[in-house]
């Protein structure tokens, strides 16, 4: 099926427009997705664009990011596209599916399921990594998939951390903002990958602390990476977060501070307004790669 264009607003310049299509991915359900396009690729001259995916966190949708993140100016300077995800299936109808805030519905943590019966539908890292950029592309749309990065927060953090330490050279650089950085240490990360996966040692494969820790050694490759955690996080405070897991694996693996940035912020917390006060600066970092 391909993408039907739902809305379209113009900002800053280029337009943001939401889609729907019916993924198979998500087991035949129709996703929605906003995707934002630089001035660069609208009109008649219009250049393909380079393409950054942001991964919303726990309950959110395709809107989150779009509508709070603050991300249009910085991307339409860069001449940058912006494509926004849901986070889950939407109506499988899976018992226990809407019973929590942080499994099921809105918390597809962007892994593919392999437990009955979620794995019918809960296939978000092959929704994001895989399907996405197909039907850009399929779309022709003016967005080149080959040059991509992606940034993501919190729950969405984590699937942009894994998912570009997964996936060596399709993405130029990630960022996070209050990520979920060592899942299988926290309550959340062991809730998800007890729930999606037969086995919950297969959450190993996800969790990018692990995942850097493979990536040193003989088989070192360049890794781009930036972190912003906030110090007034209550989620940081409660140990979902532990970002300093993952800095600590990333020094032992022997990457510096110049290819893995872990900073934390002094007093913000896990909202929007925080995303937005570093949205810009996250967007002009990858833009040194996409753009190079
Ligand atoms: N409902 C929860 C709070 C849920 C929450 O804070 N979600 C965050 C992501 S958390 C990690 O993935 C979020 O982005 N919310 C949407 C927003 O627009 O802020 C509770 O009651 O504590």
């Amino acid at each position: 099926m391909s993408l039907k264009q739902e809305s379209l607003n113009k900002t800053f310049g280029g337009e943001l427009r939401k889609y729907s299509y019916q993924s198979q991915a998500l087991g035949g359900l129709t996703t929605n997705l906003n995707v934002f396009l630089p001035p660069t690729a609208i009109g008649a001259s219009a250049k393909a664009a380079p393409v950054l995916y942001y991964l919303a966190g726990l309950t959110c949708t395709e809107d989150n990011g779009a509508q709070k993140g603050g991300m249009f100016g910085a991307a339409a300077s860069h001449g940058i596209a912006l494509v926004f995800p849901d986070t889950s299936p939407r109506g499988a109808k899976i018992e226990g599916e809407d019973e929590s805030w942080d499994f099921g519905t809105g918390a597809g943590f962007y892994v593919n399921a392999d437990k009955a019966p979620w794995n019918k539908h809960y296939n978000t890292y092959d929704y994001v990594v895989r399907e996405i950029p197909a039907k850009l592309s399929e779309a022709g749309l003016p967005i080149a998939v080959e040059k991509a990065s992606i940034f993501g927060h919190s729950m969405g953090g984590h699937g942009a951390l894994s998912i570009y330490l997964r996936e060596a050279g399709k993405y130029k650089s990630a960022s996070a903002f209050a990520p979920i950085s060592h899942p299988t240490a926290c309550p959340w990360g062991e809730k998800a990958f007890s729930g999606y996966f037969n086995d919950a040692a297969k959450g190993k494969e996800h969790d990018s602390t692990e995942l850097i820790s493979q990536a040193g050694g003989s088989s070192k490759r360049q890794l781009n990476i930036l972190i912003d955690s906030g110090t007034g996080d209550n989620f940081y405070k409660q140990k979902q977060l532990l970002p300093e897991d993952f800095e600590a694996a990333a020094r032992k693996a022997g990457y510096d501070a110049k290819d893995v940035n872990v900073r934390l912020q002094e007093g913000y917390d896990h909202s929007y307004f925080f995303i937005s006060t570093f949205a810009g600066e996250h967007i002009n970092w990858h833009a040194k790669f996409l753009t190079a």
